[in-house]
This record gives C-alpha cells, structure tokens and sequence, in this order.
C-alpha cells in the first residue's frame, strides 16, 4: 500500500533507528491469525507498506491496493474502522458509499488505519532499555509507577495545603484539573504489543490489551475512594486533600464519579478516540478551572439563569477545556504519532478545533445550569461531553 504523507508516515520516522533502520524495517505485530509482521520501505514521498508473516511469507490476507479505491468513497472514520477490520480478519469488507474522496485523502485514512496498528512512537518499549522487554511487564510496571504517582500526588496536594501554600479548596481543585490530564499523559507509553490479538477471541489476550491494563489505574482509584469514603481505610491526606469538609461521605460522589469517568474515557474510547481527549478536558480542566476562576473573578457577572455561577467561570471552563483538547490531541498526533486526525480534507487539526470548541461551549452551558442538586457536574459534564464529542467526531 502506499501512502503519500500523513501520521502512519510520521509515526514511522519517529520510530527510533534501531526499530526503523531510518529507510527500511520491520514492526512486528499481532492480528485475529497469529503473528504477523510489517515490513517498511521509507522515501521522502511515500510509504511502502506489506503484511509478512514472519517467517518472510507473504500474508494470506494482505492489505489490497483495491483499498485505496475504497477509500475514495469512504469518510475517514468509516474506512479507518474498515481497513482495521479487514486487516484483523482478512474479510473483506464494503463500506456504505457516502462521499467522494480523493486519492490522496484516502491514502492519509489508509495512514491513520496503519497508525493503529504499529506500536505508537511514544510506547515505552521504544525506548532502548526496554527494548527486549515483555509488552505486558512494561504495560503491568507503568500501571504500578502511575499509582505511586498518583498516591504521591494527592499527598502533595494535601502537604502544599497544611503549609498554606494553596488555600483548601484550590488545591483540591487543583487535584481535580491535573489527576486526569496526568492519567492521560501515560496513556501514548503503553506498549500496544501486549494483548492485540482480541480479536482471536482469547480472554487472556483480552485483559492484556492495553486498554484494558490502563483502566487498572481508576478501577485502583475507584476500590480506595470506596473504602475510604464507607470508613473501612483510614486516610487522613486522601480525606482532606479531595473532600471539601472532610466529611469521608463525600468520597463517595464527587471523586468517585470522576474516576468512574476516567475508567470510562480510557476503557471505552482510549487513547486514538478524540471523544477521550476532549471529555477528558472538559471534566478535568474545563470544570476545575470554572471554579477557580469563577470564585476570583466572578463576583461581578452572575449569569441571569444561575446567579450561583458566572460569565468569569463558564468562559474560562470553555476556554480552558478547548485549550486543553487541542494541546492533548497536538502532542498526541505530533510526538506520539497517534492517529487522533488523518490530515485528510474533514479531518485535520482545523476540523478538530471547530468540533471541539462546540462540544466545550455546550459542556459549559451544562455546567452552568442550577442542576447540581439533582445531578452531580461529575457526571452531566462528561456524559455531555461524550455525546457531543460522538455526535460531532463519530468515534
Ligand atoms: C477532587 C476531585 C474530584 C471532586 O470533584 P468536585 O466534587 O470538586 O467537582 C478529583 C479526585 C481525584 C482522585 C482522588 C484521584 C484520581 C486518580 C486517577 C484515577 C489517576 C491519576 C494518576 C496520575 C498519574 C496522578
Ligand atoms: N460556571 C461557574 C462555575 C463555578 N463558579 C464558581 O465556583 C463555585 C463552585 O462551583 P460549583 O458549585 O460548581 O463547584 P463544584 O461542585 O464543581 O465543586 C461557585 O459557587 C462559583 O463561585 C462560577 O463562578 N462559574
């Protein structure tokens, strides 16, 4: 298959050279058959890409150049999910007619599905040290290091408090705009190698993919909010450093549901799906900031429907989030050469931006309104956030 440009082309340069061999080389991987491998031919114009097995045969069910006349009637989104199908199961497989596409436009979503496919050029396995290293002790040790960090981190919080450096409140806030954004920053290291063959219908390599590895990291967060918040794990730094009274109940609303939504992002969507990146924001950045900036700056300008709330705090939790999306979803293609857009006509950052300022501006409103008694802004905020992102991006 060639490609002419796009992410796969990026994430195959950033592949370090003793993966790449700069011109060509060879990235293993798994599909619905067993092992295969993909051998690469680099050029300053195109990518050669071929499915081997590795033993040097040719697959039985190579990617066929008649895809790229597929994918000329294909939206992105629909052939991406196509080229991904037929490579797990070699079937063949029609997409509904909806739009024409060029050849090029086609060739950069062929990219982005061959994107999946390798090993992101962020994974850990990357990196020389571990070159040799199981996938699934890479994904496994990153899990433990995550949940240090994240124990350490909330203690900071709590330390930065007692010495006064940050009043209470803030630095619980604080809490709430950086434990996700963290999270998701570990998200491009994970070794997709472990568990890739779901599609083999093995339940084991089920629970090693990394999709399902990652989401150990809340599930953690979710047991341990639970136990403190019902009086079963003494935690005075946790019980401080996220509730706003100390009363341990409250555990059990709002960072519960926040880390119930970070499962969610991770387990469901994962780390190519905008809808993750943006939600993410959103909870996160988007209604921390609210508050933050709401309580400096918007005694001034309540807004006519909730005097509770302001035009200060509902402008910064759009901005903030939308600033958040776009730097996540930039550092996602660009350094981790994830394929979040395909730099096709409909799907380049451009695109992502005007989206993902609409799905803010409305999450905004949501959180805006005097609903908080009946719902918790933990949840309203992301699950509008979620179908907005679904309805505008389709994944
Ligand atoms: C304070 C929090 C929510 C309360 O929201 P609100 O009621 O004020 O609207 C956030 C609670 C965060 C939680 C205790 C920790 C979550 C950890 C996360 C799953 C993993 C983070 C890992 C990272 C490396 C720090
Ligand atoms: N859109 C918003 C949201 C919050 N805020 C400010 O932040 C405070 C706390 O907001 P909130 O009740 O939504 O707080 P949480 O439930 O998110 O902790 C409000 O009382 C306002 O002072 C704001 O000014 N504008």
């Amino acid at each position: 298959m060639l490609i002419h440009s796009g992410p796969a082309l990026r994430a195959l340069r950033a592949l370090p050279r003793s993966r790449s061999r700069s011109r060509h080389g060879h990235v293993h991987g798994h599909d619905g058959h067993g092992h295969v491998g993909k051998s690469f031919s680099l050029s300053p114009c195109h990518v050669h890409v071929s499915c081997r097995d590795d033993d040097g045969a040719a697959h039985p069910r190579p990617i066929r150049r008649r895809m790229l006349s597929w994918k000329c009637f294909a939206l992105p989104g629909a052939f991406r999910h196509a080229a991904q199908q037929q490579q797990q199961t070699g079937r063949r497989i029609r997409i509904k007619r909806r739009s024409r596409r060029s050849q090029k436009t086609a060739a950069a979503a062929a990219a982005a599905a061959l994107d999946t496919s390798l090993e992101p050029a962020s994974s850990l396995l990357n990196l020389p040290i571990l070159a040799n290293a199981s996938p699934v002790a890479v994904n496994g040790g990153l899990v433990v290091a995550t949940l240090v960090l994240s124990y350490l981190w909330v203690k900071l919080f709590d330390l930065l408090a007692s010495k006064e450096i940050f009043e209470r409140n803030t630095s619980r806030k604080l809490v709430h705009i950086t434990t996700g954004p963290l999270f998701l920053a570990t998200w491009p290291l994970y070794a997709k190698g472990a568990g890739v063959a779901v599609a083999s219908g093995s339940l084991a390599d089920a629970l090693l993919h990394p999709q399902v590895i990652v989401c150990l990291v809340p599930a953690f967060s979710i047991i341990r909010l639970a136990l403190i918040g019902t009086g079963v794990l003494p935690s005075k730094n946790t019980l401080r450093a996220v509730s706003r009274s100390g009363d341990r109940t409250e555990l059990l609303r709002g960072p519960l549901f926040y880390s119930v939504c970070l499962a969610v992002l991770a387990g469901v969507f994962w780390r190519e799906s905008p809808t993750a990146l943006v939600a993410m924001s959103v909870l996160c950045i988007g209604d921390g900031l609210a508050d933050v900036v709401g309580r400096r700056l918007g005694k001034g300008n309540p807004l006519p429907f909730n005097r509770n709330k302001s035009y200060a705090g509902s402008i910064a939790m759009m901005l903030g989030a939308f600033l958040g999306s776009l730097a996540f979803a930039y550092v996602f293609v660009e350094a981790c050469g994830i394929g979040i857009w395909t730099g096709a006509p409909g799907d380049g950052i451009l695109d992502f931006a005007v989206k993902s300022l609409a799905i803010c501006a409305t999450s905004a409103l949501v959180e805006a309104l005097p609903i908080n008694a009946i719902i918790d802004d933990n949840i309203s905020v992301p699950v509008v956030a979620i179908f907005m992102s679904r309805l505008c991006f389709g994944r």
